[in-house]
């Protein structure tokens, strides 16, 4: 095992960007949001920069672009509706995990670690997407950003989670690929691991100091930090 785990007790995982490709199913709902309203449609690498604060600001973020002007509370509601409508008659399609995911995920599950899942996605999604990729048996506690009054980079549910299952945030690690993810750690007492590949508003996940950085999380399972770069 990486000796970030020697003293865990809690691993909180981030889903978009850390465990699913889930931009190309976000990026077709988006558009389906956009093209309701006769708004221009974005690209997977627009969509793949808004993604981070939850649905209500990837769906501001999109009308923004279309409309090259702040949308209304009206027309952010509305394209948040269509956004939530069309995401979910698809949430999996073209959604993939990453390599090295589930051999990872079904090793840490056989230790005695609380694996948790805290996500800024709507809740909702969480189920039939971990469902769908044979993960739903291995997080003890899910998350969405809309579970809890405040979402990452809040440190609320990360200090829920530790509560909720009586460990120390010394004991905990959250694993994320965006600022949101490593801001909420460090304010919630967390060490905190930063995956490069995710989705981090175009910049270097290293500008947030993570303590350390894995280019997969397969190599959470070597005992020989070889490819671990600390931030
Ligand atoms: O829904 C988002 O904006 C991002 O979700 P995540 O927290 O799983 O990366
Ligand atoms: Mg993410």
């Amino acid at each position: 095992m990486h000796p970030i785990l020697d003293d865990k007790r809690l691993l909180a995982f981030d889903l978009d960007g850390t465990l699913v490709d889930s931009v190309p199913d976000l990026a077709v709902a988006v558009s389906k949001a956009l093209r309701e309203q006769a708004l221009p449609e974005p690209g997977e690498g627009e969509v793949r920069d808004w993604v981070g604060n939850g649905s209500w600001v990837l769906m501001e973020r999109a009308l923004n672009w279309a409309m090259g002007e702040t949308p209304t509370p009206g027309q952010c509601e509305q394209g948040h509706r269509d956004f939530l409508y069309h995401y979910g008659l698809a949430p999996f399609a073209r959604t993939r995990l990453y390599p090295g995911v589930k051999t990872t995920l079904d090793a840490l599950a056989r230790l005695p670690l609380h694996l948790v899942l805290v996500t800024n996605k709507p809740e909702r999604f969480i189920e039939p997407i971990l469902a769908h990729f044979g993960l739903a048996e291995h997080f003890s506690l899910c998350l969405g950003g809309d579970s809890l009054p405040r979402k990452k980079p809040d440190p609320l549910p990360l200090t829920h989670c530790a509560e909720h299952f009586g460990i120390l945030p010394a004991q905990s690690l959250m694993i994320g690929d965006s600022r949101h993810d490593i801001a909420a750690g460090k304010a919630a007492g967390f060490a905190t691991l930063a995956v490069p590949y995710g989705y981090n508003h175009g910049q270097p996940i290293r500008l947030s100091e993570p303590d350390v950085v894995l280019d997969s999380l397969e190599q959470l399972l070597s005992p020989v930090p070889h490819a671990t770069r600390t931030a």
